[in-house]
C-alpha cells in the first residue's frame, strides 16, 4: 500500500507473551476503509487489536495512527482509537443508554443520526434500559457495534463481529460496515476466523495458526 493512503503505519514491531512469540519486526500499513484480520483460534487476532489500539503496548517498534506516533503522545495516539474488548466486564454495571451518553464527549465525529440507524438496525431498542451485565453475548456485542460505527473514530477495531448474531443483525453489520468504510480517512479493522462476505474489504491481513 502507498504509505501516504496508509491512515496507521506500523514499523518493526515486536510482542511476545511468555513461551508465546506472536510479532517479530513486523511492518505494515493500515488504509482507509475495511481490513479484516483473519486468524484461527489463537493465532493473535484479539491481541493485535489490542496492540494496534495502545492497550497492549509493543516490546519494541512504532506505531503512528494519523501522523501521531503511540510513543510519543500516547493519549493523543489513542483519543483516536475506538477499541472495546467484547470480554471485558468494565462496562457491566452501566446501562446500554448510559454508556453510549458519555460517548459523544470522548469521539468528537460522534454520529447521532448513526446510532439511531444502527439501534434499529440491531433491534436494539427493548435493550436501552438494561445494565450491559444483563444482556446476551450477542446483543452486548450488537451494543459494542453500534457505538463502534458511529463513533467516527479514525481507526475502529472490532473483534469477532458475527458471534452471536442473528441472521438480519449479520446482514445489517455488512452494510454499516460498508458505510463506515466509505468515510473519509477512517479504517476499520475486523478480526475474525473466517471470510465474512459481503464487506468491500480494501486489505486482508492473514494470521498462521498457532504452531
Ligand atoms: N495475557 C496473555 N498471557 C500469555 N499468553 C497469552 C495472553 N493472551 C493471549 N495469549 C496467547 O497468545 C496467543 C494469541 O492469543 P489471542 O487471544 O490474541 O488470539 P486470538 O486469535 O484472538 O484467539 P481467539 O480467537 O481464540 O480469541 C494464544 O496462544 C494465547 O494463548
Amino acid at each position: 500500500m502507498d504509505d501516504k493512503a496508509a491512515v496507521l503505519q506500523v514499523h518493526e514491531m515486536c510482542f511476545s507473551y511468555p513461551e508465546r512469540p506472536l510479532w517479530a519486526h513486523w511492518s505494515g500499513t493500515v488504509g482507509q476503509g475495511a481490513t479484516l484480520v483473519l486468524g484461527g483460534d489463537g493465532s493473535g487476532k484479539t491481541t493485535l487489536l489490542q496492540l494496534l489500539a495502545g492497550d497492549v503496548l509493543v516490546d519494541s517498534g512504532t506505531l503512528t495512527l494519523a501522523g501521531v506516533a503511540l510513543h510519543e503522545d500516547t493519549p493523543a495516539y489513542r483519543q483516536q482509537v475506538f477499541w472495546q474488548d467484547p470480554r471485558s466486564s468494565a462496562l457491566d454495571a452501566l446501562s446500554v443508554q448510559q454508556w453510549w451518553d458519555t460517548l459523544p464527549a470522548r469521539y468528537s465525529r460522534w454520529d447521532a443520526t448513526a446510532l439511531a440507524a444502527h439501534i434499529a438496525g440491531f433491534a436494539l431498542q427493548p435493550h436501552l434500559d438494561k445494565a450491559l451485565y444483563q444482556l446476551s453475548a450477542g446483543t452486548r456485542r450488537k451494543v459494542l457495534m453500534a457505538a463502534a460505527l458511529a463513533s467516527g473514530a479514525t481507526l475502529t477495531l472490532i473483534d469477532e463481529p458475527v458471534a452471536g448474531l442473528d441472521r438480519a443483525s449479520v446482514r445489517y453489520l455488512q452494510q454499516a460496515l460498508a458505510d463506515a468504510a466509505a468515510q473519509p480517512g477512517r479504517a476499520l479493522v475486523v478480526a475474525h476466523y473466517e471470510a465474512l462476505d459481503g464487506v468491500p474489504w480494501a486489505q486482508v491481513i492473514e494470521l498462521p495458526d498457532e504452531a
